[in-house]
This record gives C-alpha cells, sequence and structure tokens, in this order.
C-alpha cells in the first residue's frame, strides 16, 4: 500500500513530494516520484498544502465509560482526526474513574478498535479523582496502556503532601504529573474570572492567584523531589511568569494552554451563555496576549484542545448551574492559526512544534510527532492555509454542540489527515478503520 502526496509543502516551506510505503515515510523531495514504489501509488494532489506532523493533543474528554450521552471514544476520535489529530490522550474524569490498570486498558481497547487516532489513557492520580488516596499508578504505568501522564484533572490535586508522593511515584518509571491548577478554597462556588466583568454581572469570581498560588507550589515541589511536572490550561500573565520563572531556575515543568484561552475574554460571559463557561475560567484581554507571548516564546511548551464535551442538558441551562467545559478538538487548528500564525507570533515549524512534537514528548510517545523525514512513521496532516469556514457545531462528528465559536470564521481547513499511513479523514468525513 503506497501512497504519493504530490505538491504540498511540509512545514509551509519548498513544496515536496512525499512517498509513503506501508504506513512509513518512504522518501521525500525528489527522491520521492523517482522511487519505484512510486509507480503504482495512489497520488494526492496536495498543491498549495502545507504538511505537517499528525497533531497530538495531550489533552482531551472522551467521556467513556459512563457518559455516551456526551461523547464516546468512537465520536470522539472521529472529532480528532478531522482536526488533523493522529494521537489524544484521554483524560480520566470518566464514570468509573480511570484510576484502575482495568479501565484505562479499556479505554485503549475501545481507541484500538476505532483506529482513527492513537487513544493514550491519562490515569487518575488519586483514587476516585478523590483527593485522599494515591491510585495504583505503577499498575497502569505497567499494564497495556503503558501510561505515563497521571491527571486528577476537573480537580487539582491539592493537598500537598499527596502532590509530593505523586511526583516521587512516578520517577520510577519516567511518569508526569498533569496538574489542574485550582487552589479549591479559592475558588469555592466560582463561576468566572474573578474581576471587573464579574463584579458587574453579580457573579462569584476565580481569582488568578488560585491558579497561580498552586503553580508555584508545585514547581517547587518538583525541585525538592526531583520529578517532572505539567501544567494543564494556563490561563493567566501571572502563571506565565511563574513558569518562566521556574524553567529559569531549572525547574524540570512544562505548561499547556488552550485554543479558547488564546482567543476569549470573560466578557463573553457578558449574556450568560454557558457555553463560554469554562475551567479555568476566560480571563482577560492582558491575560490572552499573555498567553499568546508565552506560546511564542516557549516559556508555554504546548496547544492542547481540553475538549470538554457535554449533553445539551448539563450544558444549555442557567449559567450557575451548567458544567464548564468546550468542545475543542474541530476548531483548534484554525484558532491557533487565527492566533498565533496569522499574527505572525508562530510560523508553520512552530505550530508543528507546539501542537505535535512536544505534546508526544511530554506524553512519552516516540511513534508521534515526529519530523516529516524518510523512515518515519506516516503520521501528516494536510492542510488549505488560505481557505476559510464557518463553524456549525451541528455538523461536528462529536456528540456534544458546546463549541464556544459557533458562527466564526475561522482560517485553515484540514484536507486530510493520515495515521501510519491510513487515511482518517478527508474533505471533512472522518473514514472507520476498514476503509
Ligand atoms: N475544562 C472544563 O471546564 N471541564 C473539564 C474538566 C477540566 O479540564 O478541568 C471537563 O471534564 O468537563
Ligand atoms: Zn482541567
Amino acid at each position: 500500500m503506497s501512497v504519493l502526496i504530490t505538491g504540498g509543502a511540509p512545514y509551509g516551506e519548498q513544496p515536496a513530494d512525499i512517498l509513503v510505503v506501508d504506513g512509513v515515510i518512504a522518501a521525500v523531495g525528489a527522491d520521492a516520484a523517482a522511487d519505484p514504489r512510486a509507480r503504482d501509488a495512489e497520488v494526492v494532489d496536495a498543491a498549495g498544502l502545507v504538511v505537517l506532523p499528525g497533531l497530538v493533543d495531550l489533552h482531551t474528554h472522551l467521556r467513556e465509560p459512563g457518559r455516551e450521552d456526551a461523547e464516546t471514544v468512537a465520536t470522539g476520535s472521529a472529532a480528532a482526526a478531522l482536526g488533523g489529530y493522529t494521537a489524544v490522550f484521554a483524560m480520566p474524569n470518566t464514570d468509573p474513574t480511570a484510576d484502575t490498570a482495568g479501565v484505562v486498558e479499556q479505554v485503549l481497547r475501545l481507541g484500538e478498535q476505532t483506529g482513527l487516532v492513537d487513544v493514550h489513557p491519562i490515569g487518575a492520580v488519586t483514587v476516585g479523582r478523590k483527593g485522599q488516596k494515591l491510585a495504583e499508578l505503577a499498575a497502569m504505568a505497567t499494564s497495556a496502556a503503558r501510561v505515563r501522564v497521571f491527571s486528577d484533572d476537573g480537580d487539582c490535586v491539592s493537598d500537598p503532601l499527596l502532590m509530593r508522593r505523586a511526583l516521587e511515584y512516578v520517577k520510577a518509571f519516567g511518569g508526569v504529573i498533569a496538574q489542574h491548577a485550582q487552589e479549591p478554597r479559592l475558588t469555592q462556588g466560582a463561576q468566572m474570572h474573578e474581576g471587573e466583568v464579574s463584579a458587574r454581572l453579580g457573579l462569584t469570581g476565580w481569582p488568578a492567584v488560585a491558579e497561580e498560588a498552586i503553580i508555584a507550589r508545585d514547581c517547587l515541589l518538583t525541585d525538592h523531589v526531583g520529578s517532572r511536572l505539567h501544567v494543564c490550561h494556563l490561563s493567566t500573565a501571572g502563571s506565565v511568569e511563574v513558569v518562566a520563572a521556574a524553567k529559569k531556575r531549572g525547574t524540570n515543568v512544562t505548561a499547556e494552554v488552550t485554543p479558547h484561552h488564546l482567543l476569549l475574554t470573560d466578557e463573553r460571559a457578558q449574556g450568560y451563555d454557558p457555553v463560554f463557561k469554562v475551567n479555568p475560567p476566560l480571563r482577560t484581554e492582558a491575560d490572552v496576549r499573555a498567553l499568546r507571548t508565552g506560546l511564542a516564546t516557549g516559556v508555554i511548551d504546548i496547544v492542547a484542545t481540553d475538549h470538554a464535551p457535554h449533553a445539551s442538558q448539563d450544558k444549555e441551562t442557567e449559567w450557575d448551574n451548567a458544567s464548564p467545559g468546550m468542545l475543542g478538538l474541530q476548531t483548534a487548528l484554525s484558532v491557533v492559526i487565527a492566533t498565533m500564525v496569522r499574527t505572525g507570533l508562530l510560523d508553520w515549524r512552530g505550530v508543528a512544534r507546539v501542537m505535535a512534537e512536544a505534546p508526544a514528548r511530554i506524553g512519552g510517545l516516540t511513534d508521534q510527532g515526529r519530523p516529516i523525514a524518510a523512515g518515519e512513521p506516516a503520521n501528516l496532516v494536510l492542510l488549505d492555509p488560505q481557505a476559510s469556514w464557518t463553524v456549525r457545531g451541528a455538523d461536528f462528528a462529536s456528540l456534544s454542540r458546546n463549541t464556544p465559536f459557533e458562527g466564526m470564521e475561522l482560517p485553515g481547513r484540514v484536507v486530510a489527515t493520515y495515521l501510519r499511513g491510513r487515511r482518517t479523514a478527508s474533505a471533512g468525513v472522518a473514514l472507520g478503520a476498514e476503509s
């Protein structure tokens, strides 16, 4: 089985043909068309398209097991493939919680059966994500799912002793703790960012310091025990400063930002439309600027979607009772193009770094986020950098509809996604494992 992708521009640079044979990039550039194996290859015309490594999402909520009305591994995988992803890390806030080898293996199997993206389960740090007792991290690490990333996402590991133990424990197998940084006491009853807008709307605020204080504490704990920390969804300018200072000091810390925090502000809460309710909350214009700069300068390592599907009965209700979270997989690349590429803050190499290479490295993957070069697995996304499209949640492969970008015109469109040489999405249609 071979595919010859002609005329596309790897990393948006010089156009170069790419020959894929048996799931592996066999040749790039002049060698590709000249290769005898190109003779019976399927030819894909990619003139005018940018070719990037398949994207890797370190923070996806697939909702299975337990909330299959909001998303399943199959529907979330389809959304991922359509968004240009070839691998996603599935957060463990499912029902039951992914806190045992059994549950993470179940998620792994569901991902394999769907076959549209590699699904890597994240294991919970504490039993039931209750923050009381460490889960069996080693059992998940040595399971078939080979879990390397652990998180109580949705909740913060707020107990400093538990956090210390978790950081110590994962050292044995090269794991990382991905912290949802939210000091629970400082955010009790919080509904949105604490600031001018929350005061005007009369909603309880979620102060920036509730995030920043946890990040500062965890960086110090990480230094103390000589471990590795990843900070989920940075949302404030102060958090960027804390991470920058820690990195300067040599702390082994990485950080992510979501597409929605790169584009939207707390002003969106004005109409009390719960589609804009999320944790951490949308912040201010100054925070958005600092997050973009932080991503451009490498203080923030990656973009992660925090794709958080919610069924309509949980989302289309009054603001106070609505579940926090937003869809992200099918809009992430376009939002990054709008906020980082069109603004000159990142080139396509930079996009490949923050959406494929670095997330794969942080998650411990050696077969994803690889360079577009001979001998590498053919995980690729072809995108049209000139196209634009209007977001319609109703058209998404996701089972839920809670996109905060509804009706927006966004730049850049995914034309095709390849997982180990097999097309998983093409012209807006996700393709099952059999095709
Ligand atoms: N981001 C959210 O607002 N919600 C996430 C949990 C999380 O990522 O914190 C969810 O699971 O719905
Ligand atoms: Zn979270």
